[in-house]
């Protein structure tokens, strides 16, 4: 039974939790403060804080675990990302609370200048690549309220929609890094094959549901004198199928074909335009290439 370390609460929880059902690894947990869980019938689930995860993960505690990029560069730790998962998309920030003869930019935040923060590691790294020395206030949360305390002149958090910055009266001076939640695990020649070789699969399985997501099924009845302008507006994986419909028009053929779901949109105008006809779109569970 392989380990695979996943937050017990907090924003990532249920998303991940969709993620892995959808791959046919359904969480049994036990009750709703159980830290492990069995996990499909190879993996189990142990039940930590995000943050933590990839030193679990780094220690051998856990084979694998499923947090955000960001608790990984925090923690300092060499690991992998195997897939993301494209959730708990966020980005860590530098913001500022602008004020007259305060910094208004990245460029005018002056050495010496306090900034208040979760993720310390990270925040230093950022400034000192730019050859910046700041003093560092350590937060657990809630950094935002930092400037309005007068304890911080900027601060380095995680934003998403952005509406907490704003609301805070806090703007953006640069990003440190883009996270979402990622498979991680420890550098594979560190792994014992078999090890490697279940990861593996889970990584597989993962990815395809990604994947899945992000297009769409879709099936048209084509005019049969329209085949190469509908070719031109379906991209499909490897271009689309064509199939005959037996005891039908044969004015007719059936066209069906994987399309990006950010395009469906504009594809069924299209096809709608050329003369198609019973168009169906439906979700795709996996898909592997
Ligand atoms: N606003 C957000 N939008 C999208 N993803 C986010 C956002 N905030 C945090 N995340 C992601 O979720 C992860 C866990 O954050 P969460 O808020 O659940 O816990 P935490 O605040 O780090 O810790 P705790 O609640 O245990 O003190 C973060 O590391 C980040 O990857
Ligand atoms: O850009 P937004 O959509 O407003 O999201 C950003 C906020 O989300 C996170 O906090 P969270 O809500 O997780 O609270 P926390 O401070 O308790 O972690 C993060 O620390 C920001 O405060
Ligand atoms: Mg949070």
């Amino acid at each position: 039974m392989l380990k695979i370390a996943l937050p017990n609460k907090g924003r990532l929880v249920e998303d991940i939790r969709d993620v892995l059902r959808d791959a046919g690894l359904k969480v049994r947990a036990g009750n709703e403060r159980a830290l492990v869980a069995s996990m499909g019938d190879e993996f189990s689930a142990l039940f930590v804080r995000a943050s933590d995860i990839p030193e679990f993960v780094a220690d051998g505690a856990a084979d694998a675990g499923i947090t955000g990029w960001d608790c990984v560069g925090e923690s300092g730790r060499e690991l992998d990302s195997l897939v993301d998962l494209k959730i708990g998309r966020c980005r860590l920030v530098v913001a500022l609370h602008p004020r007259p003869g305060g910094p208004s930019t990245l460029d005018e935040i002056p050495n010496g200048a306090r900034v208040a923060t979760s993720f310390p590691r990270l925040a230093e790294g950022f400034f000192r690549e730019r050859q910046r020395t700041v003093q560092l206030v350590p937060v657990s949360g809630a950094a935002e309220v930092a400037p309005h305390l007068g304890i911080a002149d900027a601060i380095v958090d995680l934003v998403s929609t952005g509406s907490t910055l704003r609301v805070n009266g806090l703007v953006e001076a640069g990003t440190v890094l883009e996270s979402s939640a990622r498979l991680i695990a420890r550098p594979r020649a560190e792994l014992p094959e078999d090890v490697a070789a279940a990861l593996d699969d889970l990584a597989l399985a993962l990815s395809s549901v990604v994947r899945a997501r992000e297009q769409r099924y879709l099936m048209a009845n084509v005019p049969r004198d329209r085949l190469d302008s509908v070719r031109d507006v379906l991209p499909g994986i490897s271009g689309p199928t064509i199939i005959e419909v037996r005891g039908g028009s044969d004015d007719f053929v059936a066209v069906h074909a994987v399309v990006p779901e950010n395009q469906v949109y504009r594809i069924v105008s299209r096809l709608k335009g050329l003369g198609c006809q019973g168009i169906l779109v439906t979700r795709i569970e996996r898909l592997v290439p």
